[in-house]
């Protein structure tokens, strides 16, 4: 345990967005200290990102090379759900952070481990195994303190111990039946994963399935859980649980309608875990999610930085995206507007500065990692005209009667949507569904960040024959 006090930058909470906010102050010439009261490497290390593709890959690959003649005959057994678990273990490193921990040490960042709370100005508290800590910052407190499974108020539903989303990327062993209330992001890839683990999964989906994503998306992947033998009730919604005696769960929907299953997941969004971090202390509610600018300075009353504006928050804590590259590049501009903050050094908070997370609010990708994949990034149709009120074309393509589609696999399906923005002639918003997309998305990435003009991107040509031909088909039904 590091015994010095002060540090120029303290961070609370050691996921991937607090430990990248440390290493770039550090980079940057300061020293920084991170508070962490798990393990080091946050939800996204043990019981998010990494664990949850490594549940999904095996069954994943296996469907690919049954979609291939050839490669399909070679395929003679079945998955091994035990193999699948041991390697999800190895991508959680057992959970186990002595890997992290090694490489916070190896990038010069002191670790505090304990509960974080702020005390007052540039001050925080560190509460762990019987010591109490407490630490001061020449420049910045920085908080990362990430989110945590929301349990709605639903009648029993707490009292009948449901799996969040930890427990079911940690489970050692697969339910016979398992009922998830929602369909967003978590309950549509652990539907998927589970399903081919062989549970019987019913998805509880009151609001659609993957609601939040262009709706011929969410439709092909309620259509291929559905192929995979999952119930799929759209607008179901659960009026009370109980667990019995004999350990099964029974879910009353308010259509009356029973549901018996052995393991209730609950994956309905997430809360900030910013109950127990001193928010009262500097005039904020504890609880809340934290509002920032775009240098992610958190605002308070009136909308102003709190105190000098030596109070940061990055990462799922400011809810501003929920996905862990978006807070990593959160951390990067924190980071850098710390240290340039500290050196008396301009600020480049502008559209698209240095300091700014401009790609928050326009240019956000994500990969869903159901059957089919869903790739996405920018602003869905729906959102580009009503919420951004942009005028709109909106073009749609067929991703299965590209050339290289067929070859990749038989009865290839799938679909691409080009949102284009009509008076700037650039493209707002880019949606790909179908098997192994998610290594196509960032092409699209580039052309919205860059704001690379239609007529340019002509000149940029896919090669043959590849799914990404399926550019210059949107751009051929766009029209020169
Ligand atoms: C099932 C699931 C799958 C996901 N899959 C993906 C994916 O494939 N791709 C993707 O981009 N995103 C994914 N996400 C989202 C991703 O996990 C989060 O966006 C990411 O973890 C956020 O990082 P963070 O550092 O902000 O928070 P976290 O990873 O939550 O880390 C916060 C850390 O702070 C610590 N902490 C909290 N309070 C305190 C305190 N008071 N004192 C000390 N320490 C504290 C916690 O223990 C934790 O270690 C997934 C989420 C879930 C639930
Ligand atoms: N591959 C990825 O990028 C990935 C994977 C998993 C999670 N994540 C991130 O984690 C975050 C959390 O995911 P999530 O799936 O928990 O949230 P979500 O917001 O994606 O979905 C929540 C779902 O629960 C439903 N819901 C909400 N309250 C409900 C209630 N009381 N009863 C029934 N249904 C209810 C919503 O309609 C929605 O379908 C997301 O923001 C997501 O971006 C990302």
């Amino acid at each position: 345990m590091d015994t010095t006090t002060t540090y120029d930058v303290i961070v609370i909470g050691a996921g991937p967005v607090g430990e990248n906010v440390a290493d770039r102050v550090v980079q940057g010439g300061l020293t920084a200290a991170i508070v962490e009261r798990e393990l080091v490497g946050g939800e996204c290390s043990y019981w998010a990102c990494m664990p949850t593709k490594a549940l999904l890959r095996s069954a994943a690959a296996l469907r690919a090379a049954r979609q291939v003649p050839g490669a399909r005959e070679a395929v003679t057994g079945d998955l091994d759900v035990a193999a699948v678990l041991r390697r999800r273990d190895s991508f959680a490193s057992n959970w186990q952070d002595d890997g992290q921990v090694a490489w916070l040490g190896q990038a010069g960042i002191a670790l505090h481990r304990g509960q974080g709370r702020i005390t007052g100005e540039k001050t925080v508290e560190v509460r762990g195994d019987g010591t109490v800590t407490t630490l001061t910052a020449r420049h910045a407190v920085v908080v990362a303190t990430g989110s945590g499974a929301l349990v709605p108020d639903i009648p029993g539903l707490r009292e009948s111990s449901p799996w969040t989303s930890r427990e079911a990327v940690a489970a050692s062993a697969v339910p016979g039946r398992l009922a998830i209330i929602g369909a967003g992001v978590v309950a549509s890839e652990l539907a998927t994963a589970f399903a081919a683990f062989g549970s019987s999964v019913t998805v509880l989906a009151r609001d659609g399935v993957l609601p939040h994503a262009e709706p011929f998306a969410g439709e092909r992947v309620a259509e291929a859980l559905r192929e995979a033998g999952v119930s799929v009730r759209i607008g179901a919604e659960t009026a009370s649980v109980k667990r019995d005696g004999d350990g099964k769960v029974h879910l009353t929907l308010t259509d009356g309608e029973q549901v018996e299953a052995d393991e209730v997941l609950v994956a309905t969004g997430r809360v900030p875990n910013t109950q127990d971090i001193g928010l009262d202390t500097v005039g904020l509610t504890p609880g809340s999610w934290l509002t920032v600018d775009d240098t992610l300075r958190v605002l308070g009353a009136g909308g102003t930085p709190v105190g000098d504006g030596w109070l940061y928050a990055a990462g799922d804590v400011n809810r501003r995206v929920l996905l862990t590259h978006q807070g990593k590049y959160q951390a990067r501009a924190v980071g850098d507007a710390i240290v340039a903050r500290a050196k008396g050094e301009r600020v480049e908070d502008g559209r698209w500065g240095r300091h700014a997370a401009t790609a928050d609010a326009r240019a956000v990708p994500q990969v869903i990692f159901t059957e089919p994949e869903i790739a996405s990034v920018g602003l869905t149709a729906a959102a580009a005209a009503e919420a951004a009120g942009i005028r709109t074309r909106v073009i749609d393509y067929d991703l299965g009667a590209v050339a290289g589609s067929a070859l990749h696999a038989e009865g290839f399906k799938g679909q691409a949507r080009m949102v284009v923005d009509e008076d700037r002639k650039v493209i707002v918003g880019f949606t790909l569904v179908g098997p192994d997309v998610a290594e196509l998305l960032h092409a699209a990435t580039i052309a919205i960040v860059g704001e690379v003009p239609l007529d340019r991107l002509w000149h940029a040509i896919p090669s043959y024959p590849t799914v990404s031909e399926v550019w210059l088909r949107l751009l051929e039904a766009y029209g020169r």
